[in-house]
């Protein structure tokens, strides 16, 4: 079993880049499936969640090649084949196949996505837009089951603003007869720069970024090449990670106006945020006050920070509340973070975190990618060794994390353990 091991205490300092971005990256990868002919795209992260997608690819029988974070997909040879078990149980975004596969052969079989546990999570909402297009859909033995004659423009309107469901509705729409109108559509910017590349490929989508996105179908979709927006939430936690024990750390490869709703929480607990076209400096932080904080659809708080900012509240000075709105049983990293002596609880969908306290270094569990991430910074904050298991989650989203982190100064290395020494 591979475990981090983190020597706890180094102050950080120095530039940290951060890679492009997870969400986009598994669902701009699927688009490929669209086009008919093969499609750039740049700047990947190599993560775990990007390697099974083109596992995935290639087994619908895509041409791939990957390197230096480039990959080219060429999606001629593909066929409708069955992905019922496998690489797509290893990650939430292979739901994507499903709206890619539908849109190009109009048929598709998908076995349930995995990915985080966070409670409950639903895929009502895309199988309600696919129905809406015209698609036969039926769940058989944990696969999805996805037909249609043929797909035909509708208007959407989604009960609750997923991303997964905005994206997946898009895929399938850009090849269906007619206009669909998706309403109350998420807005997140990873949609964009899936409508961005779509639009590449010849799609006609208007209002991406928006809650009402209208597409217009097209016959067919070509080649194109697309370079990934930065991954906000890496970028985000490096920024926390800044503020709890940076001596001076600045942030590259950013979009600064995609991080509003972290810098502004970040600034009220006294961190000095500075922004640049690209990149974010965050100085040593003096003294950092308690805030309460309630997770939202973008432009609001992403859920994916609650996490890591739950760290930084540790050391922050008085009672800070996180509530998730998103995903009310987010709170995985709570128990983790107690064993290392955080004077945290959890009631209902909010957290209570009081500080300041001094960490300690100990043997925890990521629970899902995030609480991975929040226990990393964690055990770079505390006193002593951590040793933090179950990290396969961590690399589902946070490109070279332990070379990043040690060319700041930090003592982080990955070590292949024997299950007998993991109790
Ligand atoms: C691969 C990817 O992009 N993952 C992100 C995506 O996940 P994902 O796309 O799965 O999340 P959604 O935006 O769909 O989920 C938002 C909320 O809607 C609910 N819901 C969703 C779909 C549905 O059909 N029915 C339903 O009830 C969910 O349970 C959740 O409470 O957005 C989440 C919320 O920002 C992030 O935490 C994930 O990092
Ligand atoms: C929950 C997340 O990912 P996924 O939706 O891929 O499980 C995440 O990125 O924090």
């Amino acid at each position: 079993m591979e475990v981090y091991k983190i020597k706890g205490g180094n102050r950080l300092k120095g530039n940290i880049k951060v890679s492009g971005a997870k969400n986009s990256a598994v669902a701009l990868i699927p688009a490929t499936i669209l086009a008919d002919s093969p499609v750039t795209i740049d700047g990947l992260p190599e993560i775990s969640d990007v390697l099974t997608l083109k596992l995935l690819m290639e087994e619908i029988g895509g041409t791939v090649t990957f390197e230096n974070g480039k990959m080219t997909v060429d999606p001629t040879n593909m066929e409708a084949m069955p992905l019922p078990n496998g690489n797509v149980k290893k990650m939430r975004a292979s739901y994507y196949l499903m709206g890619a596969m539908l849109g190009r052969f109009k048929r598709a079989v998908v076995g349930l996505p995995g990915g985080c546990f966070l409670g409950p999570r639903p895929i009502d909402q895309h199988i309600k837009g696919f129905e809406a297009l015209g698609a036969k859909v039926t769940n058989e033995h944990g696969a999805i089951y996805l037909r249609a004659d043929e797909l035909k423009g509708a208007k959407i309107y989604l009960d609750v603003a997923s991303v997964g469901a905005t994206i997946n509705i898009m895929l399938a729409a850009v090849r269906a007869k007619g206009q669909t109108i998706i309403e109350n559509a998420a807005k997140e910017p990873e949609i964009v720069d899936v409508a961005t590349l779509l639009s590449n490929m010849g799609a006609k989508i208007k209002g991406a970024g928006t809650s009402v996105i209208r597409i217009d179908g097209v016959d067919e979709l070509h080649g194109a090449q697309h370079t990934v927006i930065p991954d906000r939430i890496e970028a985000a936690t490096y920024m926390i990670m800044a503020a709890a024990i940076g001596d001076g750390i600045q942030v590259d490869n950013v979009i600064p106006f995609h991080l509003e709703a972290v810098t502004a929480k970040l600034r009220e607990m006294g961190v000095k945020v500075q922004e640049d076209e690209e990149s974010i400096f965050i100085p040593k932080s003096e003294t950092l006050h308690a805030v309460d904080v309630k997770t939202l659809v973008y432009p609001g708080l992403a859920t994916d920070i609650q996490q890591p900012l739950c760290v930084l509240m540790t050391q922050a000075e008085g009672s800070s509340k996180v509530t998730d709105t998103i995903y009310s049983a987010r709170f995985k990293h709570i128990d983790e973070l107690r064993r290392m002596n955080a004077v945290a609880r959890v009631e209902g969908n909010t957290a209570i975190l009081t500080g300041p306290t001094t960490l300690h270094g100990s043997t925890v569990t990521a629970s899902d990618l995030r609480a991975g991430a929040a226990l990393v910074i964690a055990g770079l904050l505390a006193e002593g060794e951590t040793e933090i298991h179950d990290i396969y989650h961590v690399e589902r989203g946070y490109s070279d994390i332990v070379e990043k982190l040690n060319a700041l100064g930090a003592e982080i290395r990955k070590e292949t353990i024997t299950p007998a020494s993991a109790n």
